[in-house]
């Protein structure tokens, strides 16, 4: 059986980096894992881990934003059409690999999720493949400083996320940004979200944190704000699809709590060998009831 975890999210979220510690962590269990990069804008420099399949080998950004006269933005999306298009080309290049996870890193842009059909062609080309898959979306921590920015983060996550019949486990990256305030008066605490509560009301999104009332300062400028916002409330109460597993890359314990939920998505190892009592950590699994 193989696996794929596709990494996805908005620009910057910290997707690559987090494909990077997801693969060390892999291997330091002695598990192999494959980088399989996606975005052709990745700069090859900044790979600590050179990919095992490469979109570049398929189409170059810059000949693309070169020959076609695209600019970078639109050049990704249209890198993207053609693998689409190319899936030959993918499934030869993934080829040899079994009993391994695969991992995706995909571009940043967001309409790839949020506009376009190509994660679900994606994954229904993997899973014709019969490779298993999930996605990740990771949103970066910063975005719980704006509530207004975090749900629109949330709105682009359950945008991506409708119509695909994967599992889907959405990511708070860069926790490191809010938890180590305590030793740094300028880091987090800046946001004022120094309570682990405040924070457990994003991770499990509370729509009340938007929900404004009478006398709050944005429902006099504009009513409609009020009422778009108590839509998206209403959303969100009937659709509790959204909540995010927070990952800080400075502890181990949290990469790997993030990658046993994956395992446990996935029924990674379902069908292999039984492996030895040291990698399987009951506690890992207690977590997640
Ligand atoms: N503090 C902190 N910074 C991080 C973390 N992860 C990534 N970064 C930083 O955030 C920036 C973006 O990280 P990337 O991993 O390149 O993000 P990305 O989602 O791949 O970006 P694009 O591919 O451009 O969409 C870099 O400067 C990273 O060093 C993290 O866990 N904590
Ligand atoms: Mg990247």
């Amino acid at each position: 059986m193989r696996y794929a975890v596709l990494v996805t999210g908005p620009a910057g979220a910290g997707k690559s980096t987090f494909a990077k510690s997801f693969i060390t962590h892999l291997a330091a269990s002695k598990r192999t894992a494959h980088l399989v990069n996606l975005d052709p804008a990745a700069d090859p420099a900044s790979f600590e881990y050179e990919p095992t399949i490469d979109i570049k080998d398929l189409i170059s950004l810059d000949d693309v934003m070169s020959e076609l006269d695209y600019g970078p933005n639109g050049g990704v999306v249209y890198c993207f059409e053609y693998l689409m298009q190319n899936m030959d080309w993918l499934e030869e290049e993934l080829g040899g690999y079994e009993d391994e996870y695969l991992i995706f890193d995909c571009p940043g842009q967001i309409e790839l999720y949020t506009h376009h059909p190509f994660i679900p062609t994606l994954v229904q080309n993997l899973s014709r493949m019969g490779i298993r898959t999930c996605a990740t979306y990771l949103i970066e921590s910063q975005f719980m400083e704006d509530k207004y920015k975090f749900f629109s983060g949330v709105l682009s996550a359950m945008s991506a996320m409708v119509n695909l019949e994967i599992s889907w486990i959405n990511i708070m990256s860069k926790m490191d940004l809010v938890t180590s305030n305590s030793e740094d008066p300028s880091g987090g605490a800046r946001n004022g979200l120094r309570k682990q509560k405040d924070i457990a009301r994003y991770l499990d999104p509370d729509p009340l944190l938007i929900a404004t009332t009478r006398g709050d300062k944005s429902t006099t400028i504009n009513p409609r704000f009020h009422a778009l916002n108590q839509a998206i409330v209403q959303l969100i109460e009937d659709h509790p699809l959204v909540s995010f597993l927070p990952l800080d890359l400075t502890s181990t314990d949290s990469l790997e709590y993030v990658v046993s939920h994956i395992d446990y998505t996935m029924q990674y190892g379902e069908n292999e060998e039984p492996k030895e009592p040291h990698d399987l950590d009951e506690g890992d699994f207690q977590d997640l009831e």
